[in-house]
């Protein structure tokens, strides 16, 4: 089988700024992506199988396959090859599934744009990046910035992007109640639709003055979400107590994430925490600083 990663995204920041006419809702989103991610693997096979494996698979497991991104990503790419008469052949995916479903951290969005990569080398189908990019925003606002995979800005509904040179990677803490959160919810309960853009980065070539930057940023959507879900708030104080250098909420939660001065600080802080709180979801990580 050949596999790829399917990295999680962390919005460091996520400011909302507005909302379309059709209900979507504008960003401006610094997004960076991690070591710790999904994997997603193919080989031919006699006919369509998904498979479902590793430690976060039981809630997919109890869901519908042809729900799943993954599947969906596979038969959208199949059915605009079919438009120009490609027949592409039956494929046997398996989903190694590690990160916390529904948690702000995009998994299925990220095995959404794995999925498409791997296919298109898989099948030697290459329908264009503008086509791709269709394909990846019909199935949902993060899989166009998990299909480009670098630090970037997300703006519009989260498909225009602009990428980030972050010059260093940084260390951290990925913390996760266990507690699912519905993502149209959050938006549902903003009390503010129309926030400050995202101020212009800075310090993206010095950590310090980066992470300086970066506590004056928000996200917008974290007041909403903690108040839906208490246990956010608990997360970030237990990731200021563990010694974050700061601590936010990412996407829609309620998965929050702290940065930490370097690897063995983060490590050993997951540690601590892991022991604090056995039920959580709990890792220490590094971002991609590029593809
Ligand atoms: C919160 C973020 O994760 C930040 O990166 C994204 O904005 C959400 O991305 P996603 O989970 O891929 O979202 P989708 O599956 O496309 O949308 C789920 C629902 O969230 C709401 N939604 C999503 C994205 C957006 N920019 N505005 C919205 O209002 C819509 O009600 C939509 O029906
Ligand atoms: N491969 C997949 N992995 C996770 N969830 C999936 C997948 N395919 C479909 N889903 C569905 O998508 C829903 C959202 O899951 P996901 O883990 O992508 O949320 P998220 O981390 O909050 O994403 P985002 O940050 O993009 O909003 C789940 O409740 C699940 O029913």
């Amino acid at each position: 089988m050949t596999g790829i990663d399917a990295p999680a995204k962390i919005n460091l920041a996520l400011h909302v700024t507005g909302r379309r006419a059709d209900g979507f809702h504008l960003i401006e989103s610094l997004v960076v992506f991690t070591e710790l991610g999904d994997r997603v693997s193919v080989e031919t096979s006699g006919d369509d199988v998904f498979r479902l494996e590793g430690q976060e698979s039981q809630v997919l497991a109890g869901e519908d396959a042809g729900n799943n991104l993954v599947v969906r990503a596979r038969d959208m790419l199949r059915a605009d090859a079919m438009r120009s008469a490609r027949d592409l052949s039956p494929v046997q995916i398996c989903l190694d599934k590690r990160l916390p479903v529904a948690s702000g951290i995009g998994g299925g969005s990220a095995d959404a744009a794995a999925a498409l990569k791997l296919l298109c080398q898989h099948w030697d189908y290459h329908p264009g990046a503008e086509t791709l990019s269709r394909i990846a925003l019909d199935l949902g606002a993060d899989v166009p910035m998990c299909l480009d995979g670098r630090p970037l800005i997300a703006r519009g509904i989260g498909e225009a992007l602009t990428p980030v040179e972050l010059g260093f990677p940084l260390d951290m803490v990925i913390v996760n109640p266990r507690v699912g959160v519905s993502t149209p919810k959050v938006f549902h309960a903003l009390e503010c639709r129309e926030n400050p853009p995202l101020p212009k980065p800075q310090g993206l070539g010095d950590r310090e003055h980066f992470i300086a930057w970066l506590r004056q940023a928000r996200n917008d959507l974290q007041p909403a979400a903690q108040r839906m879900v208490p246990e956010i708030s608990q997360c970030l104080s237990a990731l200021e107590t563990a010694g974050a250098r700061m601590a936010r909420m990412s996407g829609s939660g309620a998965s929050c994430f702290g940065l930490f001065a370097d690897a063995a600080e983060a490590l050993a802080a997951a540690q601590k925490l892991k022991q604090d709180q056995p039920d959580w979801f709990i890792a220490a990580t590094k971002t991609l600083t590029a593809t």
